[in-house]
């Protein structure tokens, strides 16, 4: 063929329709246009007219021949007629060890000073698909955490993937951050969703410190930003856990908070014309967590990825819906109690509320009989305490009951003073508390 009839060929075949489109419509906080060529899922910019600037944006849904476009940048400036153009799905995440030390935002890139994401060399890793169930391995490492109430009552594993709801205030991120702290895990993957930029310094400088960055990565999309930049962070997240449990390593993962999560999923479920349901909830709220949920676990062939969520309990309302959806396909939870914070018990952890789905397969039989006990006697004080609290029961009436209202003085003081502890400590504590009561009873 000569150069001719080639360039006529090439000039034929070239897709020149559709690559550049229009804004039409402004609509807070999505836009839509027309004439662009794009599919749910891809990216693409909007050029500010006489302006050097872009925003970029995703499809996220489309109506009749306009595509919806939700931005990753604040829209200030955008006007009708701007040019959208489809980009190459080429996502600038970076999948390298080097990001251990790194603190970055939704897309991967840098926050903190210390240069161009890039610049640590791209490691081109494709994210698995789903994970067939008989990669998935049983938990049977226990996950100590210092914490005597979570180590002695609720044993969680290394690998398994862990609620902490409350309302507002109540302590979920103390909670998280005492976690993360006492984690021996090689790498933690930490993603700040929707928190007040004030906490996320704090966070970093404080809490994590220099010590604790030097093994973590972190997440950020903080309150003000898009509902996409949010939903990507906690993808981005558990993709960069994923890529850590590849390399062998075992892996804390910590989301604060889901709510966060599922209500920026709210925003964009909305903006593209999903059905909302209770408190205004669309369908992908939910289809979205198990997708982000699932990809924790212990495995047979990788590392482990343990992972803790925070998760709001909007107005202490135990049905709220994201709560209720998240306590069924978790592995375990606890629950953060507001009375309990109130008298200044901290973690103010709901013994009765709380669950850990991998303690029975984590602990043996002589623990598991010493917790009946604790339970046992825990509930009975529970029933009773409207009685007690009012001085209507008096000691000596009720043998179990005494030994219930001793037993609940003790557990108080191992459970609720913030000291931490080694899980052998609490557990011997936890039997000779046993023993006492008993020898009170008989004594
Ligand atoms: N373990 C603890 N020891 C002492 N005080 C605590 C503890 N946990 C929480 N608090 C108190 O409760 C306050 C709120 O805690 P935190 O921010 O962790 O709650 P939260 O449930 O994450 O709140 P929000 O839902 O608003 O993000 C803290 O500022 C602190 O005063």
């Amino acid at each position: 063929m000569n150069t001719t009839a080639s360039l006529v060929e090439s000039i034929k075949t070239t897709n020149t329709i559709g690559k550049f489109g229009k804004l039409v419509s402004f609509h807070g906080t999505y836009v839509s246009a027309t004439g662009v060529d794009a599919r749910i899922g891809d990216l693409c910019y909007i050029y500010k007219k006489n302006k050097a600037e872009n925003i970029r944006s995703e499809v996220v849904g489309f109506d009749k021949d306009n595509i919806i476009l939700m931005p990753f940048d604040t829209m200030t400036g955008l006007m009708p007629g701007d040019r959208v153009e489809r980009i190459n799905n080429n996502t600038k995440y970076i999948y390298s060890d080097r990001l251990i030390g790194r603190v970055i935002d939704a897309l991967g890139e840098p926050l903190d000073s210390l240069g161009d994401i890039s610049s640590i060399g791209k490691g081109p890793w494709k994210t698995p698909g789903p994970i067939n169930p008989f990669e998935r391995k049983r938990i049977d490492t226990i996950a100590n955490t210092g914490i005597p109430i979570i180590d002695g009552l609720l044993t969680l594993g290394k690998g398994q993937r862990v609620g902490i709801f409350s309302g507002s205030g109540v302590g979920k991120t103390t909670l998280i951050n005492q976690l993360l702290s006492a984690s021996d895990t090689e790498v933690n993957v930490i993603a700040l969703i929707g928190e007040r930029g004030r906490e996320v310094t704090e966070f970093i400088e404080c809490i994590l410190g220099k010590e604790g960055l030097s093994k973590s990565v972190v997440i950020v999309a903080s309150a003000e930003q898009p509902p996409l930049c949010r939903v990507y962070a906690a993808h981005t997240a558990a993709k960069i856990a994923e890529y850590f449990s590849y390399q062998g390593k075992d892996v804390l993962l910590t989301i604060d908070s889901i709510t966060r999560l599922a209500m920026a999923q709210r925003e964009i479920g909305l903006a593209r014309g999903e059905p909302p349901s209770v408190k205004g909830y669309t369908p992908s709220c939910y289809s979205i967590l198990p997708n982000l949920i699932e990809k924790s676990g212990a495995f047979k062939t990788r590392g482990t990825i343990t992972a803790y969520y925070t998760v709001l309990i909007e107005g202490d309302d135990m049905s709220d819906p994201v709560a209720d959806y998240m306590r069924g396909i978790l592995d375990g939870h606890i629950v953060l109690d507001r009375d309990i914070a109130a008298q200044g018990k901290y973690p103010a952890v709901n013994i009765q509320e709380s669950v850990s789905r991998a303690k029975g397969a984590l602990i043996n039989d002589a623990e598991k009989s010493i917790l009946m006990l604790i339970y046992k006697y825990h509930s009975l004080f529970h029933e009773s305490k409207s009685m007690i609290d009012i001085g209507a029961y008096k000691e000596g009436e009720n043998v179990e009951l005494d030994k219930a209202i001793y037993i609940e003085g003790r557990i108080n003081d191992l459970f609720y003073t913030g000291k931490s502890l080694d899980r052998n400590t609490v557990m011997d504590e936890l039997s000779n508390i046993i023993s006492s009561a008993n020898q009170r009873k008989s004594s």
